[in-house]
């Protein structure tokens, strides 16, 4: 095995779960070839500043915010659908500085979230079963063989959909759209509940005023206009992920040029799997989900194959332990992983914990569980005297009903109203600001009791 990067056979002879099974392997092999030939999607240079801002948030100074689909879909490749996502990406990060006073670090599912792991290889509707829908990087979701048919063209497909995306993305977050003066902007037409409309109202007039006092003191608002936003998703793909590796010309290390950060699924962290090998050799910041059956050795024995050097900023493990399991089960594992002297960033993913199926059929989680989790994750952190380094959701901008309660108080029957994910429920607009509000009164109670100073916060970290 070559000392940079594994071949893709040699990758593909290790133990490997989640993955396609292809049926055209000459096609496969030339997809992966024509994907090697195309551009990087991101540089080096932008994954090692993320990893820099993370090394931050492990070093409780900054907060990781990462959230966008659960699956992105090639249809959903369209500018007002990018377009308010990221707005409710940045009016919750907004309202996280402001509210906590503590950076945050912008990071979207987003640019390459096409593949989903599942519990079952196979759907069966009626009579007829068929192969589970996996992501439109892998099938179709549309119920017929052919759709659901393994087709590795869907992979140039993912390439060209991840460029398209990250190419508007790159617009907006440059180009003036994220400039933190639109924040009423952001707004427009957007929550529609009084209560959450209000309060965000309120926060951006307050920094509105506050921004015009810095200026007029004389503060440069050249920082005021762009933003860093990052684009991740999960490397579930070893095809895809082997060939957009490439070696960087500045370091002579390998990068995933297919997005900034990558994560490792619950399902997918075996430490002798072919993904933990791949995903070893690469110099991306990376995310580690860990679900209520890790045991703190566990994640000391991935963090040591993954970051034997102990890079700053390298490793973000991800709890998402449910609602009812945080409090009795994320204590040890922070414990044993601090207790080794490592420093990581702790992120909490209080959906994947959560799901249940309703009377009427539909997949679906509850705001109130969200909440729960997160203030478990909360109240674990400052129990230890740890901190609390970020939140993981899934969300979109779009009004759906797909998780219950929140500001409009969804209940089971509203599902059916506008229940649009190809995989797992999302948060709304509005239930995403909510959250917002609630975690930045949250990550402030942690703040001031780890006296983390007050700063003024760069809008661009
Ligand atoms: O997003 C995570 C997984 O892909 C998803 O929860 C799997 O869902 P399933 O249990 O319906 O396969
Ligand atoms: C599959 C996912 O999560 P997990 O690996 O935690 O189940 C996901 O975040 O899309």
């Amino acid at each position: 095995m070559s000392e940079l990067i594994p071949s893709l056979a040699e990758l593909h002879a290790m133990p490997q779960v989640q993955q396609p099974t292809y049926e055209d392997a000459d096609r496969l092999n030339w997809v992966v070839n024509r994907l090697r030939e195309l551009p990087p999607l991101v540089f080096a240079g932008e994954c090692d500043d993320l990893r820099d801002k993370i090394a931050r948030v492990a070093n409780s100074q900054a907060f990781i915010l990462q959230g966008g689909d659960c699956a992105e879909t090639f249809d959903g490749v369209r500018a007002d659908n990018i377009k308010s996502k990221l707005r409710v990406l940045l009016s919750m990060s907004v309202v996280l500085t402001y509210a906590a006073q503590v950076p945050v670090v912008k990071v979207g599912r987003i640019a390459g979230q096409y593949a989903k792991p599942r519990s079952k290889d196979t759907e069966t509707r009626g009579a007829i079963t068929l192969p589970a829908y996996r992501g439109d990087a892998v099938n179709g979701f549309d119920f017929t063989p052919k759709s659901r048919r393994h087709d590795p063209d869907r992979l140039i497909q993912m390439y060209n959909a991840s460029a398209a995306t990250l190419n508007l993305v790159r617009a907006f977050v440059t180009g003036g759209f994220a400039d933190i003066r639109q924040l009423h902007a952001w707004n427009a037409s957007f929550v529609q509940d009084s209560r959450i409309e209000h309060r965000y109202e309120q926060m951006a007039g307050e920094i509105e005023r506050a921004l015009g006092f810095m200026l007029a003191c004389g503060v440069k608002d050249d920082t005021l206009s762009v933003v860093d936003f990052y684009a991740s998703h999960e490397a579930l793909l070893l095809d895809y992920e082997y060939a957009m590796t490439r070696i960087d010309s500045r370091s002579h290390r390998p990068y995933d040029t297919s997005g900034h950060m990558v994560w490792i699924g619950e399902r997918t962290r075996q430490p002798n799997g072919a993904q933990v090998e791949l995903l070893r050799r690469v110099s991306n910041p990376l995310g580690i989900k860990l679900g209520p059956n890790t045991a703190g050795t566990d994640a000391i024995e991935l963090a040591d194959r993954l970051d034997p050097n102990r890079v700053p900023g390298r490793i973000t493990f991800i709890a998402r332990m449910g609602a009812d399991k945080v409090r009795e089960k994320l204590p040890s594992i922070i414990e044993a992983v601090e207790q080794t002297g490592r420093k990581v960033a702790w992120v909490c993913d209080p959906m994947h914990g959560n799901t249940f199926e309703t009377a009427n059929g539909y997949k679906t989680r509850s705001y109130a569980a969200v909440v729960e989790e997160l203030n478990g994750f909360f109240d674990v952190h400052d129990q230890l005297g740890t901190w609390p380094g970020g939140v993981h959701v899934e969300l979109t901008g779009e009004d759906v009903t797909e998780c219950l309660g929140g500001a409009f108080q969804l209940s089971e029957t509203d599902l059916d109203a506008r229940y649009e994910t190809a995989c797992d429920p999302r948060l709304n607009r509005s239930q995403s600001l909510e959250l917002a509000f609630m975690i930045a009164e949250r990550l402030n109670q942690s703040r001031l009791l780890r006296r983390v100073p007050q700063r003024v916060p760069d809008w661009n970290e």
